[in-house]
C-alpha cells in the first residue's frame, strides 16, 4: 500500500463528457470485457493505494458508482475535476496519483514504475517514446514534417508529492493537457517512467475493439496445489501415480488409493478453483469404490479444457520413507504425461523421505504434494 513508508492515494477523473467516443452514456461508463470502463480502472489500484477518489459528473446517478471508492463531483475541464478530487484529499497523503478514468488496462507494472520514480523526483509519469514519423497536413496534403526525436507519448498515472501538486493546480490558471503541464509549470520535476502500449485512453468508438482485444491476449495463468495422504495397511503392492509399486504393504483408501493421482488431480482443481477430489466423487458414494484413480484425473483434465484452459506443467513429491520411488519416476512421469496428454518435459515427479520424521518417517503412510499451472487457452 505504500511506497517507502509514504502514504498514496490515488485521483481517478471520470467526469468528461466523452463526445469523440459517443454512446448514450461517456464512456468510461460503458461496457468493456464484461465489466464498465470505470470498474477496470478504479479496481487496477486497489492493491497500491489506501484511498481512491473518483471524480465524476454532477448529475452521476448512486448506481454508476463503482464500491469502496470516495465520489468527488467534476468540473468543466479535466484539470478542474483533478483539482477538486485534490482538494478532498487535503493533505491526507504524502503520493497521489492522478489517473484517466477512461485508461482502464493500465498495468501493477506501470503504477509501480512510477511510485518508485516519485522516491527520488517531484513527479513521474508513464510514456512511450514516438516511433512513427511525424506530419503536419492540410487538406488531405502533407504540408510539412516534424522531428519525432525527444517526443513522447503521455500516459496516466502520472504521480506527484500531494503537498506540492495541490499548490501547483491552485495556483495554475488556464487549461492543461495534463498534471504533469501544470507540475512544470510550478518547477516540478518530472521523471518519465516506461509506459504500456496496453495503457491506451479509450478516446474513439474504435476504441473499445482495441482494448477487448488487448483483454484476450492478455496472459491467464492459473496455479493450483494439491496435498493428500493415504495410510499403509495389509497388501502387496501400492500404486503411485499409476504405476503399480511392488512393496510388502498396501495403501488404504476408498479407491484405489494412488495418492500421488489423487494430488495431482487436487492441485488441477485447486487452479480452477473448483473444489478438491472429494467434491467431485463423494467417498461416499459407492460407485467410486476400488476406482482406478486415472478416472479422476482424467475428470480435472477435462474440466479444465471446459473451462478454456491448458495444462502447462505439474510437479509432485511423493513424501514417504518406502517404497523407494526413484527406480519408478520415470514409469510415472509417462503415466501422467499420458493421462494429462503433456509432453514428458512437463510433468515433474519426485520423492523425498521425511527423515524418519512424523507418521511419513514412521512408515504409517505416504503423503504427497502437487502444482498444476494451467493458462486460459
Ligand atoms: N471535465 C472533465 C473532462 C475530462 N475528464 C476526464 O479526463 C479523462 C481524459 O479525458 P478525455 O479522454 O479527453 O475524456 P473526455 O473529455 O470525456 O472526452 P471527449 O474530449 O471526447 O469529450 C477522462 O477519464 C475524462 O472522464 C474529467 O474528469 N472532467
Ligand atoms: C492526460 C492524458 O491522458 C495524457 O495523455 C490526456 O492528455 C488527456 O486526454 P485528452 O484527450 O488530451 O483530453
Amino acid at each position: 500500500m505504500t511506497q517507502n513508508r509514504k502514504s498514496v492515494a490515488a485521483v481517478i477523473v471520470a467526469a468528461g463528457r466523452g463526445t469523440r467516443a459517443g454512446g448514450e452514456i461517456a464512456k468510461q461508463w460503458q461496457p468493456l470485457g464484461g465489466r464498465r470502463v470505470i470498474d477496470w480502472s478504479c479496481d487496477a489500484f486497489r492493491d497500491h493505494v489506501s484511498e481512491i477518489i473518483l471524480v465524476v459528473p454532477e448529475d452521476a446517478p448512486s448506481e454508476w458508482i463503482p464500491a469502496n471508492v470516495t465520489v468527488v463531483t467534476g468540473g468543466d475541464s479535466r484539470d478542474a475535476s483533478v483539482l477538486n478530487g485534490l482538494l478532498a484529499l487535503e493533505e491526507r497523503f504524502d503520493l497521489v496519483l492522478i489517473h484517466d478514468g477512461a485508461r482502464p488496462l493500465i498495468s501493477a507494472d506501470v503504477i509501480r514504475g512510477v511510485l518508485a520514480a516519485l522516491t527520488d523526483s517531484a513527479g513521474a509519469a508513464p510514456a512511450l517514446l514516438v516511433t512513427d514519423a511525424l506530419w503536419r497536413g492540410e487538406d488531405d496534403l502533407v504540408s510539412g514534417t516534424q522531428d519525432r526525436s525527444g517526443l513522447y507519448r503521455a500516459q496516466t498515472p502520472q504521480g506527484f508529492h500531494l503537498p506540492q501538486i495541490l499548490a501547483a493546480h491552485r495556483a495554475h490558471v488556464g487549461g492543461a493537457a495534463d498534471d504533469v503541464e501544470i507540475a512544470r509549470q510550478a518547477g516540478m520535476d518530472v521523471t518519465i517512467v516506461a509506459g504500456s502500449e496496453r495503457n491506451m485512453k479509450i478516446t474513439t468508438a474504435e476504441d473499445f475493439a482495441r482494448a477487448e482485444q488487448y483483454m484476450e491476449t492478455a496472459v491467464d495463468i492459473r496455479v493450483g496445489n494439491g496435498f493428500d495422504v493415504h495410510r499403509f495397511g495389509p497388501g502387496d503392492h501400492v500404486i503411485l501415480c499409476g504405476v503399480k509399486v511392488p512393496h510388502g504393504r498396501g495403501l488404504q483408501g476408498h479407491s484405489d488409493a494412488d495418492v500421488g493421482l489423487h494430488t495431482i488431480t487436487d492441485a488441477i482443481y485447486g487452479a480452477l478453483a473448483q473444489g478438491d477430489i472429494g467434491q467431485h466423487f463423494p467417498p461416499s458414494d459407492p460407485q467410486w469404490k476400488g476406482m482406478a484413480s486415472h478416472v479422476f484425473l482424467e475428470h480435472a483434465r477435462d474440466l479444465a479444457a471446459d473451462m478454456g484452459f491448458v495444462i502447462s506443467n505439474v510437479d509432485c513429491t511423493l513424501i514417504c520413507e518406502e517404497p523407494k520411488i526413484g527406480p519408478h519416476a520415470v514409469a510415472m512421469r509417462k503415466t501422467v504425461s499420458e493421462l494429462l496428454r503433456l509432453s514428458l518435459d512437463r510433468v515433474s515427479v519426485k520423492a523425498t523421505t521425511s527423515e524418519q520424521l512424523g507418521f511419513t518417517g514412521r512408515r504409517e503412510g505416504i503423503a504427497c504434494m502437487a502444482t498444476a499451472t494451467l493458462i486460459k487457452g
